[in-house]
């Protein structure tokens, strides 16, 4: 067949073994199989197939271009942070010993009022793009600070090394605490307005805006309800927090008398929608859970922050049961690791917790944890882009991870006979930034970083 030569080509072609979730299956592994990415970055085929050279005279490709996989690598699909502070990583890994109200107060809004320093943002935030990419994350929902040029350039960045990314410039008007660190509700929403279109302007293929109320408590009624009509008039994402410790949770029935629940907040002033995520959520009851449900808002789940903070533990199980779409979330700098593999890791200890405080706990299963891990069906994506990516499926972007298993001074070993189910148990358990030989975002390798890339700032 000859193809026209206005229809997309064939940029690359893997033949080995390839990991995703379906809507059938948490895990599906296709062995001896072939991937073709077009140019556009596009997943064009994937078959269960040996005869390379029927697809070739297809699609038009040299058999002799076949990247092969060996025997302990696999493609699997770019993981998906669905929440973490770009802001806050210079202090990751530090800072753990204060309970979530203190901590803001303490650690976090002094580090974050510096971002006016343009130098200083560009510094960490390129740091926590490449940090991130590095390990695997090739979708983050990022939390700025209150600045809306230094969040336009955590868009920059993540566009220039090719991270996809919803960038939230924070909102907030109530700062009793620490005044200096918060805006007017009037400079609030016109810098939101400039923030939205001047990213939108950027035309950045994979980095889009989103809404940003930083918490209930530190927003004005008046405020929420403008940044709902923001999001709901333009159709973008929104992010905040919600229950995240009891403190937090007493504080908002305070601030919100008139509202039977935090998420009732939230529901009251628009800010629940397709399109929402909503970050903790540990102490949320089973009605607010029904509501998240109704709005088809999402849940992020942070469980190194949970534990990092003493702030409680999520019990997904009942998440999953109420039919609410999750992720997963870093959340740094509450959580102290930039990686995935440790939100998956910490998300089966909470979740074996909770299975020892009460037996009839259905723990998760670690193929249920790897679903989360890229946000696929059943149900919509926690960041509603399923039609984009979260799989393998013919005509999603090729956000993919390169990962080999064993490599010289990793830190995993292998053993005779260990096929790719064990494989893969041994990455997710095991495995870290070494595993991860290359990593794909729309069908460009961004990972490892192109030499012109290596320099990174200056301190
Ligand atoms: O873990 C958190 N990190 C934050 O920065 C924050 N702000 C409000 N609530 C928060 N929780
Ligand atoms: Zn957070």
């Amino acid at each position: 067949m000859n193809r026209n030569d206005t229809e997309p080509h064939i940029a690359h072609v893997f033949r080995g073994t390839f990991v995703h979730s379906t809507r059938q299956a948490p895990v599906e592994i296709l062995t001896n199989s072939l991937l073709g990415v077009d140019d556009e970055g596009k997943i064009a085929f994937i078959e269960k197939d040996q005869d390379a050279s029927r697809l070739s005279k297809i699609w038009g490709f040299e058999t002799s271009k076949i990247k092969q996989l060996e025997q302990y690598e696999f493609l699997m699909p770019g993981m998906v942070d669905t929440h973490i502070h770009a802001s806050q990583y210079s202090y990751s890994g530090t800072a753990l010993d204060l309970p979530l109200l203190e901590w803001l107060k303490t650690y976090t809004f002094p580090v974050e009022a510096k971002y006016k320093d343009l130098e200083f943002a560009r510094n960490i935030y390129t740091k926590v793009v490449r940090r991130t990419l590095k390990n695997g994350t090739t979708t983050a929902c990022y939390f700025a600070t209150i600045h809306t040029d230094a969040s336009l350039l955590l868009g920059e960045l993540a566009d220039k090394l090719g991270q996809r990314a919803l960038v939230g410039k924070v909102c907030m008007d109530c700062n009793p605490k620490v005044p200096q660190y918060k805006e007017s509700q009037d400079e609030c929403k016109k810098e939101t307005d400039r923030f939205i279109k001047e990213l939108l302007k950027k035309k950045y293929p994979n980095v889009k805006p989103v809404v940003t109320p930083r918490f209930a408590p530190s927003c004005s009624s008046a405020l929420l309800s403008q940044l709902g009509e923001i999001a709901n008039n333009n159709k973008l994402h929104i992010q905040s927090h919600i229950s995240e410790n009891k403190e937090e949770v007493d504080l908002v029935k305070k601030l919100f008398p008139d509202c039977k629940s935090y998420t009732d907040v939230y529901l009251k002033h628009n800010l629940l929608t397709d399109r929402t995520v909503m970050a903790h959520g540990c102490y949320l009851t089973d009605e607010e859970l029904e509501t998240f449900h109704e709005t088809g808002s999402a849940i992020s789940h942070c469980p190194n922050s949970n534990i990092s903070i003493c702030s409680g533990m999520l019990n997904v199980r009942n998440v999953l049961n109420h039919k609410v779409k999750l992720g997963l979330g870093t959340d740094v700098a509450g959580g102290y690791s930039p990686s995935m593999l440790d939100a998956m890791r910490r998300t089966l200890d909470t979740s074996k917790a909770l299975t020892i405080q009460d037996p009839q706990h259905q723990t998760l299963t670690f193929e249920e944890v790897f679903r989360a891990l890229h946000k696929c069906v059943p149900s919509p994506s926690a960041l509603s882009l399923d039609d984009q990516i979260g799989n393998f499926e013919v005509g999603k972007d090729f956000d993919a991870l390169h990962v080999n298993v064993c490599v010289p001074d990793g830190p995993v070993d292998v053993f005779p006979g260990e096929g790719p189910e064990v494989i893969l148990e041994k990455f997710l358990n095991l495995g870290d930034d070494r595993n991860i030989s290359a990593v794909y975002v729309a069908g460009r390798q961004v990972v490892p970083f192109p030499e012109t890339q290596l320099s990174v700032g200056t301190f």
